[in-house]
């Protein structure tokens, strides 16, 4: 039958794409289902064109550490636009690529809305109907916004990748990923920036000393950050945004960013009748298997309360794919040990394995090494860069279990050293590998004073 597949997947975004490709390599009749744009979230509105953005975003330092070196850069502008295109430009180059990617893979692609109307049965646009043997959710998030007066007056980050022009001021409100990504973003295209939090530091769950150095040091670099403070009301005043903040402070801004989380994009997705088991927090519950509550339905990536991060939505689709239709299967469960992350805020964060709080709860008695330098490449002049790295060491074991960096370069740096933590590597075997002189990566390699911490 014309409509009658192994696999239907509902969202081409980087885990939906994946599984599909996979699966139909597997020799899998597969379909997929996209309303909006292929390659989702990261290629669309998320890792790619922020990472574009984020390199823009870095010249005019460029442009002042070259007159350090002898050269003279004068006169040079910036123009939005030109930035804003180039970047449409490249994301339709590759909305094309993920398209036939697809469909080179053999894969029947539907562009509309999918809804699970009931067991092993699809609907594209409430039209088309398709079997399934199984079906796989890969709806992706989107922006949360909290309730409160005039939040209909913000942007989200969707909105960042087509401004019409830039602002010369704005509020930035959260303090995760995405709200230090764009506060550095913006603050390095000369827009001047507020970044709200509303706890005491910003970046939870990242180390706390990485978390005080990338404070200082986005500070230094011109973001203006407001810990401690949150947005009670935003109302309209002469065309700009006026922001009433709960411990009575008043902020007046042209635009104001919000970025606090991404819940589960579910809209529409199971029709009348057809249910399945929610968390709170709004995600799709999984098993191990990445099955959901219902028989012959799977789930991966943002949609599910995993980690929102693009590899591991890959690596969730090569799973299933495998899992499902490969002669050699994986063996157990996907394993999110040691999963590396960035956050490409300015200084750019890379992490991998336990922060120090973390490490001393699980290990009770941890070796801390810790390092401070400006990179080379600042030195002949007065830009005050700098870059942090740091060790955490299992005192028992001697293991690794945790390495943190700051600085140039960090999120590059970090997915080598992965490997090596991801494999168990011991601060022994640091010792003994033989650095890469000049580098800042080598300084991992030297770091000898540690300190013992015990719970
Ligand atoms: C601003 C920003 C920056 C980010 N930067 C990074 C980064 O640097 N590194 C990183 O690892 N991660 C980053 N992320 C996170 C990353 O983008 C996500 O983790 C990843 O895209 C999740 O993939 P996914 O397949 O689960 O969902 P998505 O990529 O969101 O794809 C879901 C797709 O499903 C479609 N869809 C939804 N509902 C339906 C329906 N009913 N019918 C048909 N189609 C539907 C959507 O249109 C979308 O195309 C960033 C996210 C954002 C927002
Ligand atoms: N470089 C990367 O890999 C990258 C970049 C961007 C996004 N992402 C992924 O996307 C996810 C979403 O990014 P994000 O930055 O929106 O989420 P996040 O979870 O990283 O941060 C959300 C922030 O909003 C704050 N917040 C939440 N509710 C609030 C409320 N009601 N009022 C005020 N503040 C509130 C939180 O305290 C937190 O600081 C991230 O968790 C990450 O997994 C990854």
């Amino acid at each position: 039958m014309a409509n009658d597949f192994d696999l239907v997947v509902i969202g081409a975004g980087s885990g939906g794409v994946r599984a599909a490709r996979m699966a139909a390599g597997h020799g899998a009749r597969v379909a997929i289902i996209e309303e909006r744009f292929f390659g989702g979230t990261c290629v669309n509105v998320g890792c790619v064109p922020k990472k574009l953005f984020a390199y823009g975003a870095g010249f005019p330092d460029e442009f002042r550490l070259a007159a350090d070196y002898g050269y003279t850069v004068d006169g040079w502008s910036f123009d939005w636009a030109t930035l804003r295109d180039n970047k449409t430009r490249e994301i339709e180059r590759l909305n094309g690529i993920y398209r036939r990617l697809l469909d080179n893979a053999g894969v029947t692609v539907f562009e509309g809305h999918g809804r699970i109307e009931g067991a092993g049965r699809v609907s594209v646009d409430g039209d088309i109907q398709l079997n399934a043997e199984r079906i796989l959710i890969a709806t992706g998030g989107k922006p949360f916004v909290p309730d409160f007066p005039g939040n209909d007056r913000v942007r989200i980050s969707d909105d960042l990748f087509y401004l019409e022009c830039l602002p010369d001021t704005v509020a930035v409100v959260g303090g995760g990923y995405i709200a230090s990504e764009f506060a550095s973003i913006l603050n390095g295209l000369g827009v001047t920036v507020h970044q709200l939090y509303r706890r005491e530091l910003f970046l939870r769950g990242f180390d706390h000393d990485v978390r005080t150095f990338v404070a200082e040091r986005m500070g230094a670099n011109g973001v203006k950050l407001h810990f401690n403070t949150d947005v009670a009301a935003i109302e309209e005043r002469d065309g700009r945004q006026a922001l009433h903040l709960v411990d009575g402070g008043e902020l007046v801004v042209d635009q104001v960013f919000y970025a606090t989380g991404r819940v589960p994009r579910l809209d529409n997705l199971l029709a009348e009748g057809v249910e399945l088991d929610i968390a709170d927090n709004g995600a799709v519950r999984v098993d191990e298997g990445l099955q959901t509550s219902l028989d012959g339905v799977y789930a991966l990536g943002d949609v599910i309360d995993r980690l929102q991060l693009t590899p591991v939505a890959l690596a969730e689709g090569t799973w299933l794919a495998a899992h499902w239709f490969a002669e050699n299967k994986p063996q157990g469960p996907l394993d999110y040990r040691d999963v590396p992350t960035a956050v490409f805020c300015h200084p750019n964060i890379g992490t991998v394995g336990f922060t120090e709080e973390e490490a001393l709860e699980r290990f009770g008695t941890v070796r801390v090494y810790r390092g401070s330098f400006r990179p080379m490449r600042y030195t002949l002049g007065d830009i005050q860069e700098k870059t942090l790295i740091k060790l955490i060491v299992d005192d028992a074991s001697d293991r690794v279990v945790g390495l943190h960096m700051a600085g140039e370069e960090a999120a590059e740096i970090t997915q080598g050293f992965a490997v090596a933590v991801r494999m168990g590597a011991t601060k022994a075997d640091f010792d003994r590998t033989i650095g890469i002189h000049p580098t800042s990566a080598e300084e991992f390699v030297t770091l000898r004073q540690g300190e013992t911490v015990t719970l």
